[in-house]
């Protein structure tokens, strides 16, 4: 990490990356039992070993490639400023009913704060109350917090700090919002959505379902974790800056699997033209409405329905070829890859991706597409040289980590793009 700050610039999904944030996962990951694993958002309990080997893999490659920010060295720099200690906690104590141990908290050092407050704090029990309560934590573990995609976004030069789905993520949007405000790493706007949204419940946006496919277009997933209230509010934000022209295309998405959560599980950038797609939800026809919202110097001027993604993309002249994830022979490994985040690809620059490597059938259609596919651990040690290569897919072993939801786009946060 360097010690100048950072100007966050995002236009696209697949500009060269050069700086990013992440969660390196921590023993938060464990800190559940089958019983609550649903609450915490997972569909299965992860072995923590084997997750990190895995996570290794993606900072490893990320790391040779770009700037990495780590959330806790962050968060851990921006508890050490008294006043920005005591806002972050007054909030954290408040919104998570836990006054009893704010003095407590306020005592402890920067760096076992940063602890407690990732890994979750034991409950004390004192009362019936509180043993009948038959809860572990006072403050849930961030389970989630290493899909560092959905709690912010880097729209341009402005971070959206996201309004999260379920009161489980809420903390992590508030670390977020604390060190985009502390002014300590980046210069950029920050828009807040829970500032704005005047606590308005219908509220919620995630950006695992925001997508800067151009400096002038969004792509924003409608569904479990994103509300059309949500959009229209970001809406309204963006139209204070007036540009000229600005397109939001949205796709609604099924609640159900919990692999639809975000559009970013259905739909990622790979190149300038090229697109990865789960076809039964964004190329055949279905329920799920695609929308195309055209702003105008600040006003929303039209609003009209659209057959897909992909044709909304073409009326703004950017074509893109769709390649199927699953593969196209078969649905059920459709199904099952997309099931495992096969869908859910990270851009490190144009027609260089990462994914997982468990999801073959993806994999042979993007060969068939001309990427070459290598592993992590090649890139890594420096066997494969990826400037030498046009395209390529760096695959990472996930047998854990997609267990916890999510995959490459998920557990990495832009913060700067060529
Ligand atoms: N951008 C994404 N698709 N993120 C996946 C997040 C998965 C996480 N377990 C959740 O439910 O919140």
């Amino acid at each position: 990490m360097s010690t100048s700050k950072l100007t966050l610039n995002v236009q696209s999904e697949i500009g060269k990356l050069e700086a990013v944030m992440l969660h390196y996962p921590g023993p938060e990951v464990e800190n559940m039992t089958p019983k609550n694993a649903q609450r915490a958002l997972y569909s299965d309990i992860l072995n923590l070993s084997i997750a990190q080997k895995e996570y290794a893999q993606l900072k490893g490659v990320l790391e040779k490639t770009s700037l990495v920010y780590k959330v806790s060295d962050l968060l851990e720099k921006v508890l050490e400023i008294p006043g920005q200690r005591l806002s972050l906690l007054q909030k954290i104590c408040v919104t998570e009913q836990v006054e009893d141990y704010f003095d407590y908290l306020l005592e402890l050092s920067s760096s076992q704060l940063t602890k407690i407050l990732i890994e979750g704090l034991p409950m004390q029990v004192k009362t019936l109350t509180d043993f009948l309560k038959e809860e572990y934590y006072a403050l849930q573990p961030l389970y989630n917090f290493y899909f560092t995609r959905d709690t912010s976004v880097t729209i341009g030069n402005t971070s959206l700090v996201c309004k999260m789905a379920n009161a489980v993520r809420m903390r992590e949007s508030f670390i977020m919002d604390a060190i985009f405000n502390s002014g300590l790493f980046f210069n950029g706007k920050i828009t807040n959505m829970y500032d704005a949204s005047q606590n308005n419940p219908s509220v919620k946006i995630e950006g695992g379902d925001v997508l800067v496919a151009r400096e002038d277009v969004l792509l924003i997933g409608s569904g479990a974790r994103t509300s059309p209230q949500a959009i229209d509010l970001l809406i309204q934000e963006l139209c204070r800056e007036k540009l000229s022209k600005r397109h939001v295309i949205v796709q609604q998405l099924p609640e159900t699997p919990e692999s639809f959560i975000h559009l970013d599980m259905a739909f990622t950038f790979l190149d300038k033209n090229t697109a990865m797609v789960y076809k039964p939800l964004i190329l055949n026809s279905n329920p799920y409405k695609t929308v195309h919202i055209q702003i105008e110097n600040g006003k929303v001027v039209k609003i009209a329905p659209m057959n897909n993604i992909p044709a909304a993309l073409k009326k703004l002249g950017m074509e893109v070829e769709p390649v199927i994830c699953g593969g196209r022979a078969d649905d059920w490994d459709q199904e099952r890859e997309q099931w495992h985040s096969g869908a859910n690809f990270l851009a490190i620059a144009p027609g260089k991706v990462i994914s997982y490597a468990r999801n073959i059938n993806t994999l042979e259609e993007l060969n068939k597409k001309g990427f070459e596919i290598v592993r992590a651990d090649d890139v890594i040690s420096g066997r494969f040289d990826m400037e030498t290569s046009v395209k390529c897919v760096v695959t990472l072993d996930g047998s854990e980590l997609p267990r916890g939801g999510g995959g490459p786009r998920c557990m990495t946060m832009p913060l700067r793009r060529q």
